[in-house]
């Protein structure tokens, strides 16, 4: 569980989070959504660590990173796994190695374990027998799955995701989002995606939460968000043209 404290973040006037309280919930796909500019990306970051909050607190499982020092900093980078926008593979570096980068860094594992572990979740994320190829060489789907398999192959507490689908067609997208969450359930992961993509909160939406300038405006599940007369969350979820047909046939 990550407990996040009236965190606060500026930048030069810009005051980006204006005091964002919520709970991401352990076992759960935890959603960070909002219209673009809302603050998301740098909630994400900070989370992360990326970035410093200028006010508030972030307790990962009861403990705050404000409050840790590095060697407690340096176990917990061990326990985030992370997906990065466009997947991130290096590209001189074949399947396997790419999977393998996190246990190179942070483990002094044999290669031959290291080499078991990455087969093992190659073969979780169905990609077994692709260890010799280059990123160039498989399809983006293929490669987020790559990327999937890199982010957990060190076991994560915490699995953060930044926009898991840019760029996958609606059928991939959705085998991704499936993928995430069955990891999420399978391992007890406390994950946090941030999307702006409405298939995704049909999909994976099991805690929402909708940013708007900065501020938490609503939070709920995917049941919640299509019975809520929050104004800000209707907007905009019916700002997809699918979306508002869906409403035009529940409405007759
Ligand atoms: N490093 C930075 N320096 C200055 N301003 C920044 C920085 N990072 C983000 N911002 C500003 O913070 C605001 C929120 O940005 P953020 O990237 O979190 O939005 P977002 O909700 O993730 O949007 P999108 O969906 O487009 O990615 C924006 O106005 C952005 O310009």
């Amino acid at each position: 569980m990550i407990e996040v404290e009236n965190i606060k973040k500026r930048f030069g006037d810009q005051e980006v989070l204006k005091g964002i309280s919520t709970i991401f919930e352990k076992g759960k796909t935890n959603l960070i959504i909002g219209q673009s500019g809302s603050g998301k990306s740098v909630m994400l970051k900070c989370l992360i660590g990326l970035f410093k909050p200028e006010g508030g607190r972030i307790l990962f499982d009861g403990k705050s990173i404000q409050d840790m020092n590095d060697e407690q900093q340096r176990v917990l980078r061990e326990e985030i796994g992370m997906l990065f926008q466009g997947g991130a593979l290096f590209d001189s570096m074949t399947i396997e190695e790419n999977v393998m980068f996190p246990l190179r860094m942070f483990t002094n594992q044999k290669k031959s374990e290291m080499i078991d572990r990455v087969n093992e979740v190659l073969s979780r994320v169905n990609l077994e027998g692709n260890n010799k190829k280059f990123p160039a060489e498989i399809s983006g789907g293929m490669q987020k799955r790559v990327s999937i398999a890199r982010a957990i192959v060190n076991r994560p507490k915490y699995l953060f995701c930044d926009e898991p689908n840019s760029g996958l067609d609606p059928k991939t997208a959705t085998v991704i989002d499936n993928l995430i969450q069955e990891i999420t359930h399978e391992f007890d992961i406390t994950t946090v995606v941030v999307t702006h993509d409405m298939n995704s909160v049909m999909e994976i939406g099991e805690r929402i939460n909708f940013l708007k300038n900065g501020l938490l405006v609503w939070k709920g599940t995917q049941e919640d968000i299509f019975k809520t007369d929050n104004k800000d969350v209707t907007d905009f979820v019916y700002s997809s043209d699918l979306f508002k047909k869906i409403r035009a046939v529940q409405n007759k």
